[in-house]
This record gives C-alpha cells, structure tokens and sequence, in this order.
C-alpha cells in the first residue's frame, strides 16, 4: 500500500520569537534539529522509509527533511524542491509578533488572520524588507503579496496532483518535509475537512503524520507514526 508521510519543519527560529513568518527563510533552532532527527529516529524505528521526497524552497522544511533522512539513513533518495509547498504567505504581518498583533488588534481579529479559511492577512507593501519578491529562488514566480488557506490551497493542490500523487501510484512511499498551512492545505483535501472545520486543525512541528493508500488510490485515516 503507498504510504504518505507528512512532517511540518521542526521549531524555527521565528516559532520561537512568536513573530509571524510565511515566506521569510529562518533556520530551525537547536530544538528544531532534534524534533527532525527524532522523526527520522522513529521512521527507522518503525520501518516506514521513503523512498521518494518533496519540500519547499525554505530551509527549515529543507533541513528538517535532510536531518530527519540521514537518521533513517535515506539521504541518498531522489528530492525535489518547488516553492508550491511553502508556507503560507502572510502578507504585512511577516515579521511581527504574534501577541503584540494581538494587543494591537484583538484576538480575534489575528486568529482570523492566522485560521480562517479564505480571510487572507493585510497585503505586504511592494519593496518590504521581508518581501522575497526579488530572491533569485522565485524567479519567474509571481510572488504573491499575502495568502489565506484558500489562496494557499490553490497552489499546493496543482503541485500534489501534477507531480506529488503520480510517484504514489507508482507504489514509492513519499515524504513531504513542508509547513503547518501547506500542509493543512494537503491534509483538508486528503482528509475532506469542510471549510468550517479547517479551522480548528493544528499540525505540530516534527510530528510525521501518515496517510495509507488503498489500490483507488483513496486515503486512509491519518494517523501519527509516533501513535502506530
Ligand atoms: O508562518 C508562520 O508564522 C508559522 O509557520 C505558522 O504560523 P500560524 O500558526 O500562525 O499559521
């Protein structure tokens, strides 16, 4: 049966900070390395390994990915990057912090920001000192200015369809190193999570979540491997 394994990067370093971080490319911490080593750790110790893998272009989804394979020894499996499982993009409120955008502008107001489905955050102004706009990553990419779920949702299920869901009818078992809002994106498609719902749907870092697939290519309940 083709497995699917999801993990959101381990702690970055703006997690820690509390500070809104979408496209902007901070490390994992020290915390970060050993909650994606420790998803390695229990692949291998529960013998599910990839055999194929996808991240984003950010590099917290990126090591978490090559730290979390080199303990379950499959850093040599084939890897493709595309900025289609990034983050979500949050807009003007990149690089500020979470309470004080509270005490600024009610709690309710930033968890519609953070968690509603198609609400997206203020746009970022063109020239931001965090808009990524003119990394040579995203060359030919239009850059989007700010992102909801539904926005996000739009670009990450062409990327799982096109390429992602092909290697799985293959029979490869897939890794997905990504981050809590594409991934939410992913697991409301895969696990037909209405827009309601969506809402109340955390992913926390380091944690591999697993999807089976049956011969229609259906998935399973998901499950965590921690809990299997
Ligand atoms: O981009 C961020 O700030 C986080 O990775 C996810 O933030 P959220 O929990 O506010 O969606």
């Amino acid at each position: 049966m083709p497995k699917l394994i999801l993990v959101r990067h381990g702690q970055s370093e703006w997690n820690l900070a509390n500070r809104f971080t979408g496209w902007w490319d901070v490390d994992v911490t020290e915390k970060g390395v050993e909650e994606a080593r420790e998803a390695g750790r229990l692949m291998k110790a529960k013998g599910v390994l990839p055999t194929i893998a996808f991240t984003s272009v950010q590099k917290r989804a990126i090591k978490t990915l090559h730290l979390a394979l080199e303990e379950c020894e499959r850093l040599w499996i084939p890897e493709t990057k595309n900025w289609q499982l990034n983050e979500r993009h949050y807009g003007g409120l990149t690089g500020l912090n979470k309470q004080e955008t509270r005490e600024k502008h009610g709690d309710e107001q930033v968890q519609i920001w953070r968690r509603s489905f198609d609400v997206p955050p203020p746009e970022m102004p063109k020239g931001d000192q965090y808009d990524p706009g003119n990394d040579p990553r995203y060359d030919g990419i239009d850059v989007p200015q700010t992102e909801s779920l539904k926005l996000t949702i739009e670009r990450v299920l062409p990327y799982w369809e096109g390429t992602i869901l092909p290697e799985l009818e293959k029979g490869e078992t897939v890794i997905i190193s990504a981050h809590g809002n594409s991934l939410r994106a992913l697991v409301k498609h895969l696990s037909g999570i209405s827009d309601e719902d969506i809402t109340g749907l955390e992913i926390p870092t380091g944690q591999p979540i697993i999807y089976e697939f049956d011969d229609a290519m259906q998935p399973g309940e998901r499950y965590y491997l921690k809990d299997s």
